[in-house]
């Protein structure tokens, strides 16, 4: 077999070539692993266990087990181990960046703010930890006390994405150790070493065995396991809203909470009065972060009519600047695309466009690096009628819709059955609330791109998922109420 290629970390034991479960580092039962490639060079960077449904079971039992530790354990002490766990990662993040870039290619710029945004959710909720607090209700009949008690739900499941292999895990691991659960992480199958080098790190700042448990292999094994034993009480999951609609399916009979982060087809909606060269700022990091592959991705650019021209002459040139390239070469912006299938959608969703007549105002092919790059793409005059006004793109392509009122705009942007993100610029205060008012989506920028921070709740409506995670609200989906009605007083 190909040898790995050396990754130049100073900690080479954060590169993990195993599964973690009940604090033991394991192959597959198989002996079987799968290749991880990196996605700018086709070099193999390492193999993990192709593991399966007996090596999950094991890790949910080892789940069950350590959880009635550390439920225990004083709510401070958990904030201790992560916020050393926060300390950690910070501690390491060039390694935990590098590693993310080999598996998933990413700039190294953006993986090091992928690492600080995947720290602060365990930073987050290992302050949120010492505030679980219940309520004591006015009682409803004499000498009696109404309490209400908050407690971990169970044992968690979090099925992961390969845009974001480590926020999108701290994300949910975060709020879940931090209440006093236990869970089981299956990483994506393209980018797990993310995953298993998190885990190294919580191992070192004292979650204890079984706490945190990695299996990595086949998705539908495990994923069959996680949604079918009954051990499992919550189940999140961040993915394509089609396998988030199977997984919910695989819940129902043991009837799981279930969080969903789905897809997404955001607009992104620029009036006659915004300030256009902070629309064009805004626009690129919506668009062209992670090279187009983020759920929050801007996917349909609605542009008044009376900007259209000035708006799409700035896009086209700001976009042609972004320096296509490895991530791991400093200045290098947008990195490859994940896979050959990734490109593929890419070119459909173009030729589709352009076909319905469309016109290519940057870009639009295959970049001449080859593999799985792709040049920055803008086009205008698209129709309705094209593929990409009503499906994800996820690449680095801006299709521009052109609208003349603001009816017009909002009929547009929730003419969709996703609402994840949606994007506004304008100046008008009276403008911005009614269209925020309208918007059928779960988040709004409004003259802001880039709006994905710990401290707000992030989550979607319709088929763009359910829940939401991060922010105070992110901590509820790791909790049970409990009701006590104390007489006899
Ligand atoms: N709402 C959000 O925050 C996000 C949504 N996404 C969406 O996900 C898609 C791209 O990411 P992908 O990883 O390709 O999505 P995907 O849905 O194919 O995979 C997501 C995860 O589910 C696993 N999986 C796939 N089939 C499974 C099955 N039958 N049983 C159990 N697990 C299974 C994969 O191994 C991976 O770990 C896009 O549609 C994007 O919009 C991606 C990231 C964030
Ligand atoms: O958008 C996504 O795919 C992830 O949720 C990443 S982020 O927007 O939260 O940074």
């Amino acid at each position: 077999m190909n040898s790995t290629a050396t990754l130049n970390l100073k900690d080479p034991d954060l590169l993990r070539q195993a599964m973690l479960i009940d604090g033991e580092w394991v192959q597959a039962d198989s002996g079987q692993t799968i290749e991880i490639r990196n996605p700018a060079t086709g070099e193999l960077v390492a193999r993990v266990p192709n593991g399966g449904e007996t090596e999950t079971r094991r890790a949910i039992a080892a789940a069950e087990r350590a959880m009635q530790g550390w439920r225990k354990t004083l709510p401070k002490e958990r904030a201790k181990v992560l916020r050393k766990l926060y300390e950690l990662m910070l501690e390491n993040i060039e390694d935990l960046a590098v590693i993310l870039t080999a598996e998933q290619g990413k700039p190294l710029v953006e993986s090091r703010g992928e690492i600080l945004y995947a720290a602060s959710f365990i930073e987050w909720f290992g302050e949120e930890a010492k505030r679980v607090n219940g309520d004591i209700i006015p009682q409803n009949v004499d000498g009696r006390r109404i309490l209400v008690q908050k407690a971990p739900i169970g044992v968690f499941a979090a099925i992961t994405p390969w845009n974001f292999p480590s926020a999108m895990i701290t994300r949910k691991a975060g709020p879940g150790w931090a209440v006093g659960c236990a869970g089981v992480i299956k990483p994506a199958s393209q980018t797990p070493l993310s995953a298993l080098a998190l885990a190294v790190l919580a191992e070192r700042a004292g979650l204890p065995p079984g706490v945190c448990n990695v299996v990595t292999g086949s998705a539908r094994a495990i994923g069959g396991e996680l949604t079918a034993n009954p051990v499992v009480r919550k189940l999140s999951f961040t993915g394509s809203t089609e396998v988030g609609s199977l997984l919910l399916a695989q819940c129902a009979p043991t009837i799981k909470k279930a969080s969903m982060e789905l897809g997404g087809n955001a607009p992104f909606i620029v009036f006659d009065d915004a300030d256009i060269d902070a629309a064009v700022k805004g626009a690129i990091a919506a668009k062209y972060r992670n090279t187009g592959q983020a759920c929050v991705a801007a996917n349909r650019m609605l542009v008044q009519s009376g900007v259209y021209d000035q708006f799409a002459k700035k896009l086209a040139d700001a976009a042609a600047a972004l320096r296509v390239g490895n991530g791991m070469d400093d200045g290098v912006v947008l990195g490859p695309l994940i896979n050959g299938d990734a490109v593929q959608k890419v070119e459909e969703h173009i030729a589709d466009a352009v076909e319905k007549g469309a016109r290519i105002a940057t870009g639009g092919k295959r970049h001449p690096l080859g593999g799985s790059y792709f040049e920055p793409t803008v086009l205008t005059d698209v129709s309705r009628d094209a593929l990409i006004f009503n499906d994800e793109t996820f690449g680095p392509v801006a299709p521009l819709f052109r609208f003349e009122t603001e009816d017009e705009a909002i009929a547009m942007a929730n003419d969709t059955p996703f609402g994840l993100a949606a994007y506004v610029y304008a100046r008008d205060v009276g403008l911005i609330f009614r269209v925020v008012d309208n918007l059928e989506f779960g988040m709004v920028g409004v003259n802001e791109g880039m709006i994905s921070t710990e401290v707000a709740p992030f989550g979607g409506v319709k088929s763009s998922g359910l829940g939401r995670e991060g922010s105070k609200y992110g901590i509820d989906d790791y909790l049970e109420i409990k009701y006590v009605a104390l007489g006899g007083l």
